[in-house]
């Protein structure tokens, strides 16, 4: 299931890209690790290399930049001759900047997931794959500290959901799945930037209802999103609780 195979993981300098960029690796796949982050890349890149000589391979890019994307999945396919997991992961919190949180988290994953179905879809010269979209419990109930977090978050859903029903992606054999966890023991959750959050008590209440998984909690759900090949358009939600297909709202 994953040997040989080959992926793409935004945002995987650190955190949770990093960590699947880390399990993927580990089971014998090809990975195009990209970050905006060229230092922190950098040091990734040569991390992994070191335990995974040729299957890794690195290329920084900023997923609001189209073309830089693009390099990504061509770097990609020109290296690795196909393609069979994207995993659009990057992402940011920043009430003040919302413009681009909205920019990397929701039209970050849109670009992510057309490049994604252009690759893999057969009636394109693929062979079908799974494209992976990171949202969040912020993409499933509303978030009073950090409301265009949440909108980026339910967009990346609602984008997924959508395509996962077509019958030309359908039909093409590639796949959609969301992961939606709660708080995940990252840089992303640190009260570093007041930039953030819109009122760090409310933020806190909500740290401390759910509180903070490891990101090893997240990597038997990744796992099993890939493995499930009859998994298309769940949205999964991941608590200290556990890992929960969120049912479709029917009007
Ligand atoms: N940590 C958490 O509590 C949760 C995180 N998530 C989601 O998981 C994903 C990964 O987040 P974490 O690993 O926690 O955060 P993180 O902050 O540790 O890592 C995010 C990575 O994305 C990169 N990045 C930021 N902007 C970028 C851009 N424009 N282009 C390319 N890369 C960019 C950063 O440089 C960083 O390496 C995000 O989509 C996040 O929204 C979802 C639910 C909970
Ligand atoms: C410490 C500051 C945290 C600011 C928020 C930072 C990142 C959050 C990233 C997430 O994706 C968090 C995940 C889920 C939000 C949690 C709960 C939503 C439900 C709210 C409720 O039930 O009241």
């Amino acid at each position: 299931m994953f040997s040989g195979r080959v992926a793409v993981v935004t945002g995987s300098a650190q955190g949770l890209g990093k960590v699947f960029s880390g399990v993927l690796l580990e089971r014998g796949s090809k990975v195009c690790i990209s970050d905006v982050n060229q230092s922190e890349l950098e040091k990734t890149y040569k991390e992994f290399k070191s335990k995974y000589a040729e299957n890794v391979i690195s290329q920084q890019c900023d997923v609001t930049d189209s073309e830089q994307l693009k390099e990504v999945f061509r770097k990609t396919k020109d290296t690795y001759g196909q393609l069979d997991l994207v995993v659009n992961n990057a992402g940011i919190v920043n009430e003040k900047n919302w413009q681009q949180c909205i920019d990397v988290n929701l039209n970050g994953t849109i670009r992510g997931t057309m490049l994604g179905m252009e690759y893999m879809r057969k009636d394109k010269g693929g062979k079908g794959g799974l494209i992976l979209n990171m949202s969040s419990l912020a993409g499933i109930f509303p978030v009073n500290y950090t409301p265009a977090y949440a909108a980026s978050k339910h967009g990346v859903i609602g984008y997924t959901r959508s395509w996962s029903m077509h019958p030309d992606v359908v039909n093409n054999g590639v796949r959609l799945v969301c992961l939606c966890p709660a708080f995940v023991d990252t840089d992303m959750i640190k009260m570093d930037d007041d930039s953030k959050f819109v009122g760090t008590d409310l933020a806190q209440q909500v740290i401390e209802k759910f509180g903070i998984m490891s990101t090893d909690h997240i990597i038997p759900v990744f796992v099993n999103a890939i493995e499930d090949e009859e998994n298309n358009g769940s949205v999964i939600s991941i608590t200290l609780k556990g890992a929960n297909k969120i049912p479709l709202p029917m009007p």
